[in-house]
């Protein structure tokens, strides 16, 4: 082979050197003694373009050179010179992923499929102790006592409140992609799930008082999937854990990074679902297959939510809006989003029931999951408020409208956590209030008021929601169920006074400076 690249050339390691050669370099590519020539001024770009001419390697593709003892030497003018027995060897490793692949013949990419396997067992070690120190953090997290405090139990201590930017970059991690960024998620949520949660812990994920903000998303994938075990569904729906990983891992990936329809809002409304089923002790009173619909339903109620209301999809009639008729467009979204997983046979946890369970299964959860629109709010508690005093557990007709009311409670119970854990829940959602509101002024439609950074405040929008819609609701659940009172009626009244407290002391200071 013989190559001239303008002050650099190539040849045969038989051939003669040229007269003014600053530096010769000897290295074999794919087994053949290769023999290239420097000057003295030449540019690491001419360097790199002659060895990928030496490869006959495309611009895309990234050389590595190794010296005789397998050490990686970096490609630059600076390589040092060497003699033919004591050559490089120069390999093509991978294509920069970034570039356009380009079709390459099968053998080829026999080849290269070679040389990525052994890039990924160059990389092993590193993600295996990765991994590794993950799991260690993890396994400290359940085994230490302290969790006592972080998880919320002392909700008035006073102490600094910890900042929930979900946005920032997490210290000492590279910013990663999206699919790299979840493919660390399932391999640290697979590498973990076989460890034995501890009983204090599974305890704790029973009530309302649980913090999720302590909690990273794989960590949460683990305690999904022992939800999912406490309750004994695997064994009475014959479902295999790993398909029940693929789908809470897809369940994951389907919600989007928002600022607070995400998948954090998710795992607490499956949480406090979850709690709810515990500590009204609903095992004793409702089939196990509605306890699957509900806490299914809650995990997969705002599946794909896009950070805007369907008032919203209303008035710039997006895609949604068209496909749904204006009908529910988000809540019918994430039901289809649901069942669109479901479909993928890796994931489906259903596919082991009788259709006649599967059509139950899927009926329950679109009744659940529909009934999570807000606009139709009044009709369920009113329904449910006529139902309540003669609640019967064997009428099918009242099963049915307690399961729409417990997912819709679970949906909005932030309140009903302790403050540290709900206060920064409404800082999202404000954020994401904000961003509609903003977004609606910036293309002409109708401003939702209540979205309206203008018009609203965090105690202004608390003591409404919690006294038009929070009480009344919660109150009405808590007649059935007198024991919740304690658990989500009294935080919510706390709640008011504190928001009461707040948005009097700020109109007390600004008639002041008004004054
Ligand atoms: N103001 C206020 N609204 C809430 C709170 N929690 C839930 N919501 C609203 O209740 C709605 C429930 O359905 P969505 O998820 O569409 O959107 C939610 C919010 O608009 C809260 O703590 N404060
Ligand atoms: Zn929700």
């Amino acid at each position: 082979m013989s190559v001239s690249r303008g002050l650099i050339s190539l040849c045969g390691a038989g051939q003669e050197p040229r007269g003014m050669t600053a530096k010769i370099i000897y290295f074999t590519v794919n087994g053949k003694l290769e023999r290239a020539e420097f000057e003295a001024d030449c540019s690491a770009a001419d360097v790199k373009e002659l060895f990928r001419a030496a490869a006959e390697a495309g611009p895309h593709h990234i050389l590595k050179m190794y010296s005789t003892s397998g050490r990686v030497v970096n490609i630059s003018p600076r390589l040092e010179a060497n003699s033919a027995d004591s050559y490089y060897r120069l390999e093509v490793v991978a294509s920069d992923v970034h570039s356009i692949v380009m079709p390459l013949e099968l053998d080829k990419m026999d080849d290269r499929l070679h040389h990525l396997e052994s890039e990924v067992i160059e990389r092993t070690p590193d993600i295996i102790c990765e991994l590794k120190s993950q799991v260690e953090s993890f396994k400290r997290k359940l085994e230490s006592v302290e969790h006592l405090s972080w998880m919320g139990l002392f909700k008035d201590d006073g102490e600094q409140q910890q900042q929930h930017c979900r946005f920032s970059t997490k210290p000492n991690r590279p910013q990663l992609s999206v699919q790299e960024e979840r493919q660390r998620v399932r391999m640290k949520f697979l590498n973990m799930s076989s460890l034995q949660v501890t009983e204090e812990v599974r305890e704790h994920l029973k009530t309302p008082i649980f913090d999720n903000w302590q909690w990273e998303e794989a960590e949460m994938l683990v305690l999904l999937q022992v939800m999912y075990t406490d309750l004994d569904f695997l064994t009475a729906f014959h479902i295999e854990l790993e398909v029940l990983q693929n789908f809470l891992f897809e369940v994951y990936c389907h919600y989007n990074n928002i600022p607070f329809h995400n998948f954090q809002h998710c795992f607490c409304v499956t949480q406090m679902m979850y709690g709810l089923i515990w500590l009204t002790d609903l095992r004793s009173k409702l089939g196990r297959i509605d306890l699957l619909i509900m806490l299914t339903s809650a995990l997969c109620h705002d599946l794909d939510h896009p950070g805007y209301n369907n008032v919203y999809q209303i008035n710039a009639q997006t895609d949604l809006a068209l496909r749904y008729n204006d009908i529910s467009p988000l809540e019918n979204h994430h039901c289809a989003v649901a069942f669109g997983i479901l479909a993928k046979p890796e994931c489906n946890i259903l596919k082991n029931l009788t259709s006649e369970q599967y059509k139950h299964i899927r009926g329950g959860m679109i009744k659940c999951i529909l009934a999570t629109d807000m606009a139709r709010h009044n009709e369920i508690l009113s329904k449910f408020k006529v139902i309540q005093p003669v609640f019967n557990f064997t009428n099918r007709d009242h099963k049915e409208v307690l399961m729409k009311i417990m997912v819709k409670v679970s949906d909005i119970s932030n309140e009903a956590r302790p403050m540290a854990v709900a206060e920064p829940w409404l800082d999202c959602l404000l954020q994401e209030f904000f961003n509609q509101s903003d977004t609606e002024k910036l293309k002409g439609l109708p401003v939702t008021p209540f979205m309206d950074r203008d018009k609203v405040s965090k105690p202004s929008s608390q003591t409404n929601f919690i006294q038009f819609v929070l009480l009344p609701l919660f109150t009405e659940l808590t007649k059935l169920f007198p024991c919740l009172e304690q658990h989500i009626l009294e935080p919510v009244r706390r709640a008011l006074e504190y928001y009461s407290d707040m948005e009097r002391a700020s109109k007390e200071e600004q008639s002041t400076t008004k004054a």
